[in-house]
């Protein structure tokens, strides 16, 4: 994932985000370099002060006025320091909330498929730390780095002017400093991006860590999960080590030529100002000069280190935005009036982008026909790629071959937003975010008032989810990771009751009773046939009393779908039907036997 951006063009690449702010930028630079001239100024009245007042002749008047101008000079340094701050913080904070937010929706468009290869750490130190670290050098670094050299330059200037001979000592001391300084720049480069990696790796372990804490925690494996995110910090620490060091090493070069350069001047200077060759007001103005340029010098390498890592910063925050987001809208979308919601998968393949070479498609073939209306259950042995199915229909991967219509219309010929609205989908592993009940369950629904209402109850009815109104807050109260726990099956039955909620024509459901008990199971069946009527349902069944919910049952094998019927047909006429609801429970067939619908018909099967 290394980047090969120059340092320019890494840097180029936040114009568009600075261009707004670029006139506050400006008067901020001004504002910078108008304190660093009051800095400069002061020798100059040091040097009147000493060739005049203090030379014979010379009236306490002029050690007045010299002091009133070093005050006042004082003064106009500090206000323009204060000005600089208040001219760029605000808006250099708006960019860095811009990009943040850009990048939050940019990492929201892309492919289930990116997030799937990509740490939450690595994107949660790039939408923190990497975008407060742009905004820093924007509004501090990147104007600090130019007062900084326009001052080291009219201090030189300045120098050369009060005596010539000494000023070119210390250009002479300049030019190892910039060898040196091109080393750095790789070197610094390397560790900074190593650093930055090695900070998202850690916050992958930690939200790994805190999501994964009870399975760690039953399994007794907490010390070794220390251990080895001490392991991982301990790297951290080393390359924080080496990274210091590398500026500690520069900034003491960068400290000690210019001292060297002020010592051999200062040998010079002495007896140049013996011999007459410069006068002693001019001696102290070409050190007080030096001094005041000594500072800027100083931090010439802290500026350069603030300029690599956010190059590398940018560098990783473009790795993001320059990822593109390959399932989008069809460039003339097809709207559906009024849709009925027949699902049709013709001749579908899938393979997921990192599978091995020599693996085959997961999905090598698939031809099923899902009546408008009708509830299907999909079957198969783990593993099989059921899950695989259920998502191309959403469009949360697109298939690799074949296609999948609604109503006759590929879905990719929708818009994601129309797509996403006629199909509904609640997984087995559920996520529920941190906000209330409400807004959980009415997350794909667009109803207000009493109409969100009566769906609400609905839903949670259906789902048998009725505790959420016993809970602290009824259905105010915050759950997901903020708010209160709840059980598994709590929380499949919020997940369902979500997506019964969001009333659409197709819904997708995989395996979302199983974390539920026989009893509950049995009265969100019921709940859910008398909603599913209208509904067009896939959902991947790994209990018998699942199956029972479906008007017919595919059953999917080697890639495709072997067999197409109701529950009792595919027991009588399919050996590895019988071999996959043979893995199942006793006491749930028996259920099966109970709930089964007798008048299931599969006149429609295999496509
Ligand atoms: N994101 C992914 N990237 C690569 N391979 C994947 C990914 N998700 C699943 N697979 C692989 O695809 C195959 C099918 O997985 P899938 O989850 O669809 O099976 P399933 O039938 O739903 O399994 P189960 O019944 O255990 O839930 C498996 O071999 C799995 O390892």
């Amino acid at each position: 994932m290394t980047n090969q951006n120059t340092l320019w063009q890494s840097l180029g690449r936040l114009y568009p985000h600075v261009k707004p702010i670029i006139p506050r930028l400006i008067l901020g630079l001004l504002c910078a370099l108008g304190a660093s001239m009051m800095a400069l100024a002061i020798p100059q009245v040091l040097r009147v002060l000493i060739n005049d007042a203090l030379a014979e002749g010379g009236s306490a008047r002029t050690v007045w006025v010299a002091s009133g101008v070093v005050l006042v000079l004082g003064v106009l340094e500090a206000v323009f320091v204060a000005l600089r701050r208040q001219f760029v913080i605000a808006p250099a904070t708006t960019v860095e909330m811009n990009m943040r937010t850009s990048f939050y929706r940019h990492l929201q468009n892309l492919t289930v498929e990116f997030h799937d290869r990509w740490g939450s750490g690595q994107l949660l130190s790039r939408a923190m730390s990497d975008i407060n670290l742009m905004r820093r050098w924007m509004a501090f670094g990147l104007i600090m780095l130019v007062v900084t050299s326009l001052t080291v330059v009219m201090g030189v200037v300045i120098m050369f002017f009060t005596s010539w001979a000494l000023a070119l000592i210390f250009v002479a001391a300049a030019v190892p400093l910039m060898v040196y300084g091109y080393r750095f720049r790789t070197s610094y480069s390397r560790v900074s991006r190593k650093s930055q990696d090695q900070t998202g790796d850690l916050a992958t372990t930690v939200e790994e860590s805190v999501h994964g804490i009870r399975v760690l925690k039953a399994f007794g494996r907490s010390r070794e999960a220390l251990e080895d995110f001490e392991a991982q910090a301990e790297e951290l620490r080393q390359t924080e080590i080496f990274k210091a060091r590398s500026l500690a090493h520069f900034s003491m070069i960068v400290t000690l030529l210019p001292e060297l350069a002020l010592g051999a001047s200062l040998v010079v200077g002495v007896s140049l100002a013996a011999s007459g060759d410069v006068t002693i007001g001019a001696l102290v103005a070409f050190f007080a000069t030096a001094a005041a340029v000594a500072g800027p010098v100083e931090f010439i390498g802290p500026l350069l280190a603030m300029t690599f890592t956010a190059k590398t910063a940018i560098d990783r925050h473009y790795e993001v935005m320059d990822s593109e987001n390959t399932i989008t809208d069809a460039a003339a979308p097809v709207h559906l009036g009024a849709a009925r919601g027949d699902v049709v998968f013709e001749a579908v393949h899938f393979r997921y982008p990192d599978a091995q070479d020599h693996a085959g498609d997961v999905l090598n073939g698939i031809d099923l026909r899902l009546r408008a209306g009708e509830t299907m259950a999909l079957v198969g042995v783990t593993g099989c790629g059921k899950s695989t199915l259920l998502q191309l229909v959403p469009r949360l991967y697109d298939v690799t071959g074949g296609g999948i219509t609604i109503d006759g219309v590929d879905v990719r010929s929708f818009t994601l937003e129309d797509l996403r609205t006629l199909v509904a989908v609640a997984f087995e592993d559920t996520t529920l975010f941190s906000t209330s009940v409400r807004d959980n369950v009415l997350m794909g629904s667009d109803a207000t008032g009493a109409e969100a209402d009566r769906i609400l109850a609905e839903a949670l009815e259906v789902a048998q989810a009725q505790f959420a109104y016993d809970l602290p807050e009824g259905l105010e109260t915050l759950i997901g990771e903020e708010g209160l726990s709840l059980s598994g099956g709590q929380r499949q039955r919020i997940a369902l009751a979500r997506a019964i909620a969001a009333q659409p024509t197709v819904l997708v459901l995989d395996d979302p009773l199983s974390a539920l008990d026989v009893a509950t199971e049995e009265r969100v069946e019921e709940g859910l046939r008398a909603v599913l009527g209208s509904t067009t349902t896939l959902i991947v069944a790994h209990r018998p009393s699942t199956v029972a919910l479906a008007d017919r049952v595919a059953l999917l094998q080697d890639g495709r779908i072997a067999d197409v019927g109701t529950h009792s047909e595919l027991l009588a006429r399919n050996d590895h039907y019988r071999y996959v609801i043979a893995s199942l429970d006793d006491e749930e067939i028996a259920q099966l036997g109970r709930a089964v619908r007798p008048e299931l018909d599969d006149e429609e099967a295999l496509a």
